[in-house]
C-alpha cells in the first residue's frame, strides 16, 4: 500500500491541495495540510471525484481558457504526432496519461493497474513542460484508450502474434487517433454548442469574428431592402405636367433612369437626348406606357413675369402707327426710309448694309408715323420677326426690276404670322426693267393680291431715288391706320419694347425705347429683363432732350444698370419692385445658364456618338450692340448641317475679353468677334490656349466663313496679322489734322499700315494712316516704346486713351 502527499495528489489532478483535503475531510479522512498522507482509498477518493470532474476538470478549464493559443497550438501540432505510425510508447503513455471520456471498466481497472505509475511518471513533466496542454490532448484520449485496450489485449491475449498485432494495432491506432481528430473536432462543436463549457479564446475570437461577419450580412441586407423600398416608393404613378420639358426632367418626375426614357422615346420613333425637350404629348405617352398617369396643370406663375393689364377703352387715346419696312436685300428699305426722313444713313453702314435697328417718328400732314428701320439681310431674321411684333403695318419693299425674292417671301411670312397688314412699296420704278405687273403677278402667288385686281393689298409703285411715290405711299399708311384705329391709354405706367441697346463710354447703357402704352419720363424707374435703372435723360431721334415719350413714340434713353437685351420688354414701374423682379430674373437667368453649360456633357456626349457621331461647332459671339449679337446668333443658329450642330455657348456684347478666351478653351469654342478687337493679352491668351479668335466687321462675312467651313469649302482666306499698336496719349489739334501724339506699346507702326482706332475694345474706325511722324519728321516707321504722332486718313474722332492697331492681311489655309 503506497501512500501519497496531497499536494502530491492535488498537483496530480492540477487542483489545489485545499480541495483534495476538503474532499478527503468530507470522507472522513484526517488530513488538514497538503503535507498529509493518504492511502490508495484516500486517493481513490479524491480519483472518483476529481476524476469524474476531470472529464470536465474545473480548474484545468481556468487554465485552459487563459492559454487557449497554447492549446490551441497543441491541438494544431497535435495531428503530426498522432499520424506518425512508428509512434514511440511515450505516446501511449501520453494517451494513457489524459484519460478518456468514456471509460469502460476494463479501461479504469487498467488505469487502476498501471495508470498510476504512469501518472506520476509522465505527468509531472508534461505538466511542466507543456502546461496546460491537456485539454487538447485529453480530448484526444477516448479512442487511445481503445488502443491502450487492444494493446492489453495483444499482450496479454496472444503474445505469438505480437508482431502482426502490433501491425494491426498500429494501423487501429492510426485509425483511431483519426478518429480521434475528428472525435475532436465534434467534441469542441460540442463545446460550443451549449453544454454550458467555456470556450477557449479560440472559439470566442471566432466567434465574435462569426457574429461581426453575421451582422454585416444582415446590416447589408436591410440597407438594400431599404433602398429597394425606396426605389419603389420613388417611382411615380402619377405626374403633373405643365408644359414641355427635358428627358431628363421627365425621368425625374418619373424616379426613372434617363436610359429607360430615351429607350422608351426610341421605341416610340422619337431619337431624344438627355437634354432635348419632348412636348407634354409625347412625354404623356411615355409615361402611360411606363403605367404613370398624366394630370396637365396649368404652368406655375413666374415671380418674374409681369401681369399686363388691360385698359379700360375709355383710357385710350388715338396714337401714330408703327410702321415697320421690309424687304429683301437692297431692294431700296433705307434709301426709301431716307427719303421719308430727309436723311441719309446710307453712307455710314459698314458694308452699305443697315447693321441695327433705329427708329425714328416723321410728321406727315400733321400725323405722326413712327418707322423701325430693320435691316435687311438675313442675318436680322430675329430681329425683323421682332419688329413685326412691335409693328402696326408692315411695308414690303420690292424692287420692280427684281420681283419677289427670298426674303420678301419671309417678310410676308413674318407679317403674317404677327397679324400685320402690309403695304407694298414697289421701288426703283425708275430702272428701265421695271415691271410692277410682274411684281403683283409674284405677290399675288403669295397671297398679297392687289386692290385693283379684286384683293385688298395696298400696292404703291415708288422710287426713293427719284423719291417720287412717297406722299402716296405715306398716305396710304395713314389711311390703313386711321382704319385700324389705333389707341393706346397715355395715362398709366409705361410699357414698350427694347429696339435696341448699347454700352457707351461714358454714358453707360443706351437703350432706344418704343413705348406703346403709358407714358415714360425723365426720373421713372424702368425694368428690361434683368437691367432696371431710373430713367436719367431721353432724346429723340433728332438728338433732342424730351421729359416725356407717349405712346408709338421712340426714344433713346440713359439709365439701365446693365445693357438690356433688343426685344426685351420695358415696363415703368416702382424702384423696389423693379429691382426685386431683377434680381429674381438674374437668379432664375443664373439657374438656366448652368443647366446650359451642364448640356455638355458625357451624357450628350455619348449620345451624339450614338446619334452618329454628330459634332458640334461650338462659338463665342461679341458684338458691339446687342443687335448685331442677337443677329449673328439667330443666324449662326439656322444654319443647318447634317454633320456639325452650330452652338453658341456664350454670346454678349462688349470687346472680346480673357475669360471669353478661356471659356472658348474649356468648350473648344471658335470665337467670332463682330466690330470688336481683342487687346494684347486677350490675342496671348487665345495663342497660348490656341484658340481661333475671328474679328469681322460685315455679318455675312461671318456667316460665310462658317457656312464655307461646314461644307469644307472654306477659301483661303487672308487672316489679318497686328504689326504694331500704339496708345493715343495725347491729341493735337492742327489745322490741317488731328494728330494723336502716340507711344507704340508693341511691333511697329509703319505710314503705310492699315489701322483701326479701337476705343475699350470696339473699332470705331478702319482706315489707313495719313502721315507718321517723330517730332516734325515724316517717318516710315516707329518702334515699340518711341512717341510719335498719327493722323488718320479721313477720320479726326480721335480720343485719349484709344488704341491704334496696325494690320497686314496675310493669306492662310482654312482653320475651320
Ligand atoms: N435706281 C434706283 N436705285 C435705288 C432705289 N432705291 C434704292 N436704290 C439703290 O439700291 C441699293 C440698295 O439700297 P438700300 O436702300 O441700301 O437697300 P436696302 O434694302 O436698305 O439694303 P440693305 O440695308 O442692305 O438690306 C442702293 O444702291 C440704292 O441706291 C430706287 O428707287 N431706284
Amino acid at each position: 500500500m503506497s501512500k501519497k502527499r496531497v499536494h502530491e495528489i492535488a498537483k496530480e489532478f492540477g487542483v489545489e491541495s485545499k480541495q483534495v483535503i476538503s474532499i478527503l475531510q468530507q470522507h472522513n479522512i484526517n488530513v488538514t495540510k497538503a503535507v498529509n498522507s493518504v492511502d490508495d482509498s484516500g486517493y481513490d477518493i479524491v480519483k472518483k471525484q476529481l476524476g469524474k470532474k476531470s472529464e470536465a476538470p474545473k480548474s484545468t478549464q481556468k487554465v485552459e481558457q487563459k492559454s487557449a493559443p497554447t492549446a490551441a497550438h497543441k491541438q494544431e501540432a497535435a495531428p503530426h504526432k498522432q499520424q506518425n505510425p512508428n509512434r514511440s510508447k511515450e505516446h501511449k503513455k501520453d494517451n494513457y496519461k489524459q484519460g478518456g471520456q468514456k471509460q469502460d471498466d476494463q479501461s479504469k481497472q487498467n488505469d487502476h493497474k498501471k495508470g498510476n505509475v504512469r501518472h506520476v511518471q509522465i505527468s509531472e513533466p508534461t505538466r511542466k513542460s507543456e502546461g496546460n496542454q491537456q485539454s487538447g490532448d485529453r480530448a484526444n484520449n477516448r479512442p487511445n484508450n481503445n488502443n491502450r485496450n487492444n494493446d492489453n489485449r495483444n499482450n496479454n491475449g496472444r503474445p505469438n502474434d505480437a508482431r502482426n498485432n502490433d501491425n494491426r494495432n498500429n494501423d487501429n491506432r492510426n485509425n483511431d487517433n483519426r478518429n480521434s481528430n475528428n472525435n475532436d473536432r465534434r467534441n469542441k462543436k460540442n463545446k460550443k454548442g451549449g453544454n454550458n463549457r467555456p470556450q477557449s479564446l479560440l472559439s470566442t475570437s471566432m466567434q465574435k469574428k462569426k457574429n461581426r461577419v453575421k451582422h454585416r450580412n444582415e446590416q447589408y441586407l436591410q440597407q438594400k431592402a431599404e433602398a429597394e423600398r425606396k426605389a419603389e416608393a420613388a417611382i411615380a404613378t402619377e405626374i403633373e405636367l405643365s408644359g414641355p420639358l427635358t428627358v431628363k426632367e421627365l425621368a425625374e418626375k418619373m424616379g426613372r433612369e434617363v436610359s429607360e426614357i430615351i429607350k422608351k422615346l426610341m421605341l416610340l420613333g422619337v431619337m431624344a437626348s438627355i437634354n432635348q425637350e419632348v412636348d407634354v404629348d409625347t412625354a404623356t405617352i411615355v409615361a402611360e406606357e411606363f403605367g404613370v398617369t398624366v394630370t396637365e396643370v396649368e404652368p406655375e406663375e413666374d415671380p418674374t413675369d409681369i401681369i399686363e393689364i388691360e385698359d379700360a377703352p375709355e383710357t385710350l387715346k388715338p396714337r401714330p402707327p408703327v410702321v415697320t419696312i421690309m424687304g429683301h436685300v437692297d431692294h431700296g428699305k433705307t434709301s426709301l426710309l431716307d427719303v421719308i426722313r430727309q436723311t441719309n444713313v446710307t453712307a455710314g453702314e459698314a458694308g452699305g448694309i443697315t447693321q441695327h435697328i433705329g427708329a425714328y417718328q416723321v410728321r406727315y400732314n400733321d400725323n405722326k408715323i413712327t418707322f423701325l428701320d430693320t435691316p435687311g439681310h438675313e442675318a436680322f431674321t430675329a430681329m425683323r420677326l421682332r419688329g413685326a411684333k412691335s409693328t402696326d403695318i408692315a411695308v414690303l419693299v420690292v424692287a420692280a426690276d427684281d420681283g419677289v425674292m427670298p426674303q420678301t417671301i419671309e417678310a410676308i411670312n413674318h407679317a403674317k404670322s404677327a397679324d400685320v397688314p402690309i403695304i407694298v412699296a414697289i421701288n426703283k420704278m425708275d430702272k428701265p426693267g421695271a415691271n410692277p405687273d410682274h411684281v403683283k403677278q409674284q405677290l399675288s402667288e403669295h397671297g398679297l393680291l392687289p386692290e385693283e385686281w379684286g384683293g385688298d393689298v395696298i400696292m404703291v409703285p415708288v422710287s426713293a431715288k427719284q423719291k417720287q411715290g412717297i406722299d402716296d405711299l405715306l398716305e396710304n399708311i395713314l389711311l390703313v391706320a386711321e382704319v385700324m384705329e389705333l389707341k393706346a391709354n397715355p395715362n398709366r405706367k409705361a410699357y414698350g419694347v427694347v429696339i435696341e441697346a448699347q454700352l457707351d463710354k461714358g454714358r453707360g447703357a443706351v437703350c432706344t425705347v418704343l413705348v406703346q402704352k403709358g407714358s415714360l419720363r425723365v426720373g421713372d424707374t424702368v425694368l428690361a429683363g434683368t437691367a432696371y435703372g431710373k430713367v436719367r435723360a431721353m432724346t429723340n431721334e433728332r438728338g433732342e432732350k424730351v421729359k416725356v415719350a407717349r405712346p408709338s413714340m421712340p426714344v433713346e434713353i440713359l439709365g439701365f444698370s446693365e445693357v438690356p437685351q433688343a426685344g426685351e420688354i420695358i415696363n415703368g414701374m416702382d424702384d423696389n419692385e423693379a429691382r426685386a423682379i431683377a434680381e429674381k430674373r438674374i437668379a432664375k437667368q443664373r439657374v438656366q445658364e448652368l443647366q446650359a453649360t451642364h448640356k455638355v456633357t458625357l451624357d450628350d456626349i455619348f449620345n451624339q456618338i450614338q446619334q452618329g457621331e454628330l459634332k458640334d461647332l461650338n462659338i463665342i459671339i461679341k458684338a458691339d450692340v446687342q443687335g448685331s449679337v442677337e443677329a449673328l446668333r439667330q443666324s449662326l443658329e439656322g444654319i443647318k448641317n447634317p454633320e456639325v450642330r452650330i452652338v453658341i455657348v456664350h454670346a454678349a456684347v462688349g470687346a472680346i475679353n480673357e475669360s471669353d478666351i478661356m471659356l472658348a478653351s474649356a468648350s473648344n469654342a471658335i470665337v467670332m468677334g463682330f466690330n470688336v478687337r481683342p487687346d494684347a493679352n486677350v490675342r496671348r491668351a487665345a495663342e497660348n490656349e490656341k484658340v481661333d479668335l475671328r474679328t469681322y466687321r460685315v455679318i455675312y462675312d461671318a456667316i460665310n466663313d462658317v457656312e464655307s467651313a461646314m461644307r469644307g469649302m472654306l477659301a483661303p482666306q487672308f487672316k489679318e496679322v497686328v504689326v504694331g499698336r500704339a496708345e493715343v496719349r495725347q491729341v493735337i489739334s492742327t489745322p490741317k489734322a488731328i494728330v494723336a501724339g502716340s507711344y507704340v506699346t508693341e511691333g511697329r507702326i509703319t505710314n503705310d499700315s492699315e489701322v483701326r482706332l479701337i476705343r475699350d475694345g470696339i473699332v470705331v474706325f478702319e482706315g489707313k494712316v495719313d502721315s507718321l511722324r517723330r517730332f516734325k519728321d515724316e517717318v516710315k516707321e516707329v518702334k515699340t516704346s518711341f512717341e510719335c504722332g498719327i493722323s488718320l486718313e479721313g477720320y479726326r474722332d480721335i480720343k485719349e486713351g484709344d488704341v491704334i492697331e496696325a494690320y497686314l492681311m496675310e493669306e492662310v489655309a482654312p482653320q475651320i
